[in-house]
């Protein structure tokens, strides 16, 4: 099973009971991977949060995948860890997580998806497709035509991010890209499990 395609990354912004709770209607509802984004907390929170969803994602057999730190990925055994362009650089990542766990990298310009070709990496993250209040530090907006172009250059498999929901889901995948993730449109859901299930029917 392809697991990037229905990929939930989750809302730093919510509390942990709620933060469980969306994780687990996600789970329920059909998504495929989980990664845990924290921005503003300490480590020790990260990965007490980590810890909490990996016991949620226990037995269902969704990959538990940290955002930015190999260390918090390292502490709480997670299924891997995704990289942004100023995190660990992705050769040491893999030295460190070993064969075996998935590595991510966000691309923000067509030079480091050629860069990225080379690299001991599993997927690559397009970001952002378009803008997002969840992410406003962002250098580039794709859009439908670039992820094309993306998807036409790239040997690994792709997945979109940034302001994707049920209205813009059907012309992303015809891209061709392998996989989407979403905060928003899942965390910010008033029932996550039935917008995961609209989500994953508009995918066709
Ligand atoms: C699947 C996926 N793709 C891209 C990103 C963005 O990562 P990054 O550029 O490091 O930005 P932050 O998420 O750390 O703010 C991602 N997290 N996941
Ligand atoms: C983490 C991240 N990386 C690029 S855009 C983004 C945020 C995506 O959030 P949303 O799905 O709410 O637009
Ligand atoms: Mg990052």
């Amino acid at each position: 099973m392809n697991p990037y395609r229905l990929y939930l990354v989750t809302d730093d912004r919510q509390p942990i009971d709620t933060l469980k709770t969306v994780v687990a209607e996600a789970v329920a509802g059909g998504v495929t991977m989980v990664q845990v984004r924290e921005k503003h907390g300490d480590v020790r929170a990260f990965i007490e949060r980590a810890q909490a969803i990996k016991t949620v994602l226990q037995g269902t057999g969704v990959p538990l995948i940290i955002n930015d730190r190999v260390d918090v990925a390292l502490a709480v055994d997670a299924d891997g860890v995704h990289l942004g362009q100023s995190d660990m650089p992705a050769i040491l990542a893999r030295q460190l997580i070993g064969p075996d766990k998935l590595l991510g990298l966000s691309v923000e310009t067509e030079q480091q998806l050629q860069d990225a070709q080379l690299l001991p990496v599993d997927y690559l993250g397009i970001s952002a497709i378009f803008a997002t209040p969840t992410k406003t530090d962002l250098k580039k907006q794709w859009g439908i035509a670039g992820l094309r172009q993306a998807v036409a250059h790239s040997a690994l498999p792709l997945v979109a991010i940034g302001g994707i929901n049920e209205t813009n889901m059907a012309d992303i995948m015809a891209t061709g890209v392998d996989g989407i993730a979403l905060v928003s449109a899942i965390c910010q859901a008033s029932c996550p499990r039935s917008a995961v299930q609209n989500l994953l029917l508009k995918m066709g």
